[in-house]
């Protein structure tokens, strides 16, 4: 079966398009889109199979480091977190040392293959460093360390980034200001000084402002329409909109709810992304439950198609395989259009109509597999996988010891004892 896929993935890369079809990629640039694109992180890039679906920029024009050029523990207490991934505290665990290890090698996959790279993220309150989160700052010293920061990571990736998400996530759910250590210390002028100095760093690079709930009209976009005239009224380059839009089967706003919020955003002269669309359902998945999911991402890809200032779609990873969102929101799942077998899901051919392409032949139709591996505990261990988790706790590949339960394993970087 394996080997078939790739026999199939390689003719797919030699053969003209009209023998097996335009995939989401090509799609979308026949549209007059820049891009149909994926996120993706280090640990995956070892399994062959899934690298070579990535690397099939039929299907794929654009890949982003889901974690490469950042770091999460404050949204997940109490797991393991890889120390060399690329945010403030990895890329700058101590103040003025950088490390750009695991973000090079996304990148340098992103130029291999000749697709664009979305960077992300330069400011977010998430994943930040003791040194900065608890750090006794004034106003200046703050605004130095963030100059400093955002110059020298987009220094380093310049001429290599299509985008760089600058700020992430600067608003409450009511379109007020969130709480965090930037808007606390400097107040709303954080954000134009970091696109000020981004742009200062790389002037080619394109500077987006993203954010999730923002797909349809209401406080938190009209939030992030305030921050856009803000930045604007510096004087300061901003270039576009992300909408991440990590969405939920039969509650994804309609396309013409999208369309209206999508004019808003056009109306103020920036381009828009949707940076991060994954549509996550209630395990286990079933056909009734895959067709409206491939109902909600036809109708949020026909949004962005149907507007011009629209650039492209990033889905937030492309496989079941190795999503987020298991680890995140408890119970729910099989949110991207390839299975946990990288087959395709009827959701891949809602995107692909919404594209003006044909479905495709190889697309499932029956309910997706399970999202999450469950291994036995009895024994105290489990074996096989190379993983990093809470079950094991720092460093733990493969061995597990849960007081209760059993170790739940939801992508490379995480397991639970559940
Ligand atoms: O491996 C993962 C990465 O994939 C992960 O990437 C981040 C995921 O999304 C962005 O941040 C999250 C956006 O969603 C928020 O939850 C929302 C709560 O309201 C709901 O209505 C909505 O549906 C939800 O999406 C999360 O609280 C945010 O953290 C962020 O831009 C990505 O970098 O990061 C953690 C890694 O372990």
């Amino acid at each position: 079966m394996v080997q078939l896929k790739k026999i199939t993935l390689v003719l797919a890369s030699v053969l003209p398009q009209w023998v097996y079809g335009a995939g989401l990629h090509a799609s979308a640039v026949a549209k007059g889109k820049l891009y149909f694109g994926s996120a993706t992180d280090n640990g995956e890039l070892t399994d062959a199979a899934y690298l070579a679906q990535l690397s099939n920029t039929d299907d794929f024009g654009q890949i982003t480091p889901g974690n490469a050029q950042k770091v999460s523990e404050a949204n997940f207490p109490g797991f393991w977190r890889k120390t060399d991934c690329i945010q403030w505290d990895s890329i700058e665990p101590t103040q003025g040392t950088f490390s750009y290890t695991k973000g090079d090698v996304i990148a340098d996959l992103a130029a291999k293959n000749g697709q664009k790279l979305r960077c992300h993220t330069l400011v977010w309150h998430s994943q930040l460093p003791n040194w900065v989160s608890s750090g006794t700052w004034t106003n200046e010293t703050l605004i130095a360390a963030m100059k400093n920061h955002i110059t020298n990571v987009v220094t380093h990736y310049k001429g290599k980034c299509y985008a760089w998400d600058v700020v992430n996530e600067a608003l409450n759910e009511d379109g007020t200001y969130r709480t965090n250590i930037f808007y606390q210390t400097i107040g709303e002028a954080y954000l134009p000084i970091a696109f000020a100095t981004a742009a200062a760093a790389d002037p080619d690079v394109k500077l987006y402002y993203n954010d999730y709930n923002i797909e349809s009209s209401g406080s938190k976009s009209t939030g992030a329409q305030q921050i856009i005239k803000l930045v604007q009224q510096y004087g300061a380059k901003i270039d576009g909109v992300g909408l991440q839009a990590h969405l939920i089967v039969g509650s994804t706003p309609s396309q013409s709810a999208q369309a209206t919020n999508l004019a808003a955003f056009a109306a103020l002269g920036v381009d828009i992304a949707y940076t991060e669309l994954d549509i996550r359902m209630t395990l286990p998945s079933t056909a009734a439950l895959l067709a409206q999911q491939s109902t909600d991402y036809k109708n949020t890809v026909a949004a962005c198609v149907a507007n011009t200032k629209c650039v492209g779609v990033t889905i937030w990873d492309y496989t079941d395989k190795y999503s987020w969102v298991p680890s995140v929101f408890s119970g729910q799942g099989a949110a991207l259009p390839w299975d946990e077998n990288l087959a395709k899901k009827p959701a891949y051919d809602g995107i692909l109509s919404a594209l003006g392409g044909t479905a495709s032949a190889g697309t499932t139709t029956t309910a997706a597999t399970v999202v999450t591996t469950t291994t036995t505990a009895s024994s105290g261990t489990t074996t096989g996988v190379a993983l990093y988790g809470q079950c094991g706790g720092s460093g733990w590949t493969g061995g597990t010891t849960c007081a209760s339960g059993s170790c739940k394993v939801f992508n490379q970087w995480y397991s639970q004892c559940l």
